[in-house]
């Protein structure tokens, strides 16, 4: 059994950039919403360096590198519209090229037959969870599942991981975060938990490496 495994009864997976490659379907989505409101496309490198502090802030970002709204960005209101238009462009576009990462699926089925329970804690919103974990086939294999709006906070704040660890009563230095960019990193060191950083994902177009995780793993596959 690998290392980052010793004495873990509880893994919490971060989603976008960690299980599945959702940067394609993002970036659809948010073109779409540029174009509609008159806007020049950002393209897929942008935003996948854009993708890990949920949606909101993912559309805030891209309409301040357009220099929207007067290069100020947009206000609170300015903001909830263009979020509406991005969620209603991401619903309709989820799962056209979106694909778990190789050794996934082997990984979460290895650590349910070692008996060490596992929950998904993503900063993406509720609403998009269950669509895309059943139409990946990610569907019977977490306990729970928390977005970046279930609770007040999200990561970095320790709080959803803490949360988790409680509802099943398990000490945080008996977790395992495994997650893709430093908001993963840093929420896992805030609770107490260990960290295991993968190196394929978004981490803001910055080595995850720099954030010293406590193990850093290419593919999950190297943990069945
Ligand atoms: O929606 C996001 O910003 C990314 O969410 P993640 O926490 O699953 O990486
Ligand atoms: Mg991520």
């Amino acid at each position: 059994m690998h290392d980052a495994l010793h004495d873990i009864d509880l893994i919490l997976y971060d989603l976008d950039g960690t299980l599945i490659d959702s940067a394609p379907d993002l970036a659809l989505a948010v073109d779409e919403m540029m174009k509609a409101m008159d806007l020049s496309p950002v393209g897929i490198d942008r935003v996948r360096d854009w993708v890990g502090n949920g949606s909101r802030r993912l559309v805030e970002r891209a309409l301040l590198h357009a220099g929207a709204f007067g290069g100020q960005g947009p206000d609170s209101a300015q903001l909830d519209d263009a979020l509406a238009l991005f969620m209603q462009f991401y619903e309709q576009h989820m799962m056209s090229n979106t694909y778990c990462y190789p050794g996934v699926i082997d990984c979460l089925e290895a650590q349910r037959e070692r008996g060490i329970a596992q929950a998904l804690v993503t900063n993406k919103p509720s609403r998009f969870i269950d669509p895309l974990l059943e139409a990946m086939g990610l569907d019977g294999f977490f306990s729970h599942a928390l977005g970046g709006d279930a609770l007040a906070q999200k990561k970095p704040d320790p709080t959803p991981l803490l949360h988790i660890a409680g509802l099943l009563d398990i000490a945080p230095e008996r977790v395992l975060m495994i997650g893709d960019s430093r908001s993963d990193v840093q929420a896992a060191r805030a609770a107490g938990c260990r960290c295991l950083a993968v190196t394929y994902g978004y981490n803001h177009g910055e080595p995850i490496a720099a954030l010293n995780p406590d193990h850093l793993l290419d593919s999950l596959e190297e943990l069945v």
